[in-house]
């Protein structure tokens, strides 16, 4: 951010699942503020095990994930939470209360900020509703305001996740797949907004099966295979027959 916040540092990770899998195997990585990393890699590579292990959803077995170099793997309660607010997600399925309103979905970025009793009742100020209206625009949404959820289609639904992230104020925004199911012309608009909120500096984390949007996109990209990472060049020393290797054993099943 033009604070300097939004780094990300991985020191040494790895994840071993319960069962014995290894999710993550020996990452290093020192993401700066303000840049869009995409990382690519098969499936089962462990892209959302990382993902995952930045927000903090799962813990990881070994080593340190620093957030604005405050280890998030040792925050605990109020220090945690605080920490997560910084951090938005962005899911492949869009994670929004289908039955409520869009505003009300935004709305919902804020519940952090707020006591249960307040969240649960929708009390929310008028200064966070003008934020939610606000927020909604930037994503070209607003005349859906006072739509419900599960009236829109899937690229509509995952502007409104994006502007429910908004609502936090985030510093980093992970996006987990956020277009394996939407067409060409909606993946382009969530990626557009995804490029928005890095114009104001936020820095973004996205995961992405598409070489081609990882081209388009990223500044940097990241190449994971089997836990490892076997790719890391800035956009201007990227060639795309770099993705062979990443990309060997996919067959025709990416
Ligand atoms: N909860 C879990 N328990 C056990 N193993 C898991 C679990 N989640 C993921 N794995 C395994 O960890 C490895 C990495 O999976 P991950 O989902 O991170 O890959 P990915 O690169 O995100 O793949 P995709 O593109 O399919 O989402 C895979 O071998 C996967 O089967």
């Amino acid at each position: 951010m033009g604070n300097g916040l939004g780094t990300i540092k991985i020191n040494d990770v790895s994840k071993i699942y319960p069962n014995g899998t290894v999710g993550l195997d020996h990452i290093n990585l020192d993401i700066k503020s303000g840049e869009f990393v995409v990382i690519v890699g098969l499936s089962g590579a462990g892209k959302s095990t990382l993902l995952r292990a930045i927000n903090r959803l799962h813990d990881i077995s070994e080593g340190e994930i620093l957030l604005d170099d405050v280890d998030i793997t040792k925050s605990k309660g109020k220090a945690l939470r605080q920490q997560k607010r910084n951090i938005a997600m962005i899911f492949q399925n869009f994670n929004l209360v289908k039955r409520a309103t869009v505003a009300r979905n935004v709305l919902a970025g804020r519940v952090g900020y707020y006591s249960t009793f307040r969240s649960t009742f929708g009390l929310f100020s008028k200064e966070d509703k003008e934020k939610a209206a606000m927020n909604l625009d930037r994503v070209n949404m607003l005349d859906k305001y006072y739509t419900r959820a599960d009236e829109l289609s899937g690229g509509q639904q995952q502007r409104v996740a994006i502007a429910r992230s908004m609502m936090q104020s985030p510093h980093v925004v992970l996006a987990d797949e956020p277009i394996a199911s939407l067409d060409p012309k909606t993946t382009k608009m969530v990626m557009d907004d995804l490029q928005h909120l890095n114009d104001m500096g936020m820095t973004v984390v996205v995961n992405l099966h598409s070489v081609e949007l990882a081209m388009a996109y990223a500044t940097r990209i990241i190449g994971l295979r089997a836990g490892k990472l076997v790719y890391d060049k800035p956009i201007d020393q990227v060639n795309e027959h770099d993705f062979d290797d990443i990309y060997a054993e996919s067959g025709d099943e990416e």
